[in-house]
């Protein structure tokens, strides 16, 4: 069962396109949407969820498309927080509840204690970070089956945002919850996600279990000499800095038996987005 499917979904924008992008989320799984600033991440996500119409292509979550019951067991949590800045998080219960039918005021108050809330504050007075948890607190407490979150753990420091993933990982324990999480930080992702998708200018350059990206994957460090030796269709991309090449390949364990004189380093995300996004594909 797929959480989501996304089918040849594009949009026109002034100077940007979504170009018919394509991608599932499986059930029971983290899928991390990962690309630099303006990949088209959030425009993405704006667009599976009707916040902005798309020209072409088709959404479904658990093999529908969107429709009020759906949204009901989806959370969306955005990376800004706009319309609660009078109230204080007891007061958010209280609008809250009534909005939501699945509302869970002992998660809610649960969590607002695991992350160190406090109870007596406005949000206004909240710090940035303070306020990115409790959107994800929210986001949880309607008991979603879904959860996509665009960029959670950006304005958390770093103990408070391994305690989110640990949270990430815990909602999906059930395998019948799934995450879909944009993040520029790939750390996080080798960390907790089970799929990479790799989005770039608008279009979907990768699609990967995980554990199978890093096996698969690879980086050779070399000479112009040694790199006209390596398959092109093994390249994934390459940069070329003091006359060395750096080559991101495909195929990480079939050339260690093929090239045993080169050397290839295991990779790491990061190091493949910045590669693909600089260098030559
Ligand atoms: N309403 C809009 N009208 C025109 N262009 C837009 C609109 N919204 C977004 N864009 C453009 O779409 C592109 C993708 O933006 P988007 O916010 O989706 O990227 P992103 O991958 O989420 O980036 P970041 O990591 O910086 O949040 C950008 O070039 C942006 O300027």
């Amino acid at each position: 069962m797929k959480a989501i499917e996304i089918k040849k979904l594009s949009k026109k924008l002034d100077t940007f396109h979504i170009d018919r992008i394509n991608f599932t989320v499986p059930k029971g799984n983290i899928v991390g949407l990962i690309g630099e600033n303006g990949a088209g991440k959030t425009t993405t996500i704006k667009l599976m969820m009707d916040v902005i119409e798309r020209d072409s292509g088709e959404v479904l979550f658990f093999g529908k498309r969107l429709n009020k019951d759906l949204k009901e067991e989806i959370s969306v949590v955005y990376d800004e927080i706009n319309f609660y800045e009078k109230v204080d998080v007891v007061k958010i219960n209280t609008i809250l509840k009534h909005i939501f039918k699945a509302w869970d005021s002992t998660k809610y108050f649960d969590l607002i204690d695991r992350f160190k809330l406090p109870k007596n504050k406005t949000i206004g007075n909240f710090s940035k970070g303070m306020k990115m948890k409790l959107n994800i607190i929210i986001g949880l407490a309607h008991s979603p089956k879904l959860l996509i979150l665009d960029e959670p753990t950006s304005g958390l420091d770093p103990s408070a945002r391994m305690e989110m993933l640990d949270l990430f990982l815990e909602f999906i324990q059930n395998e019948e919850h799934s995450i879909l999480l944009s993040s520029h930080i790939t750390n996080d992702l080798e960390r907790i996600a089970d799929y990479i998708v790799m989005m770039h200018n608008g279009r979907i350059i990768l699609q990967l279990n995980k554990d199978e990206l890093l096996y698969r994957y690879g980086i050779i460090r070399c000479s112009e000499k040694q790199f006209q030796h390596i398959p092109k269709h093994v390249i994934f991309a390459y940069q070329i800095s003091n006359s060395i090449y750096e080559v991101v390949i495909n195929n990480a364990p079939e050339m260690k038996e093929a090239y045993p004189e080169l050397t290839i380093d295991r990779i790491t995300i990061d190091d493949m987005m910045s590669i693909y996004i600089r260098g030559e594909k």
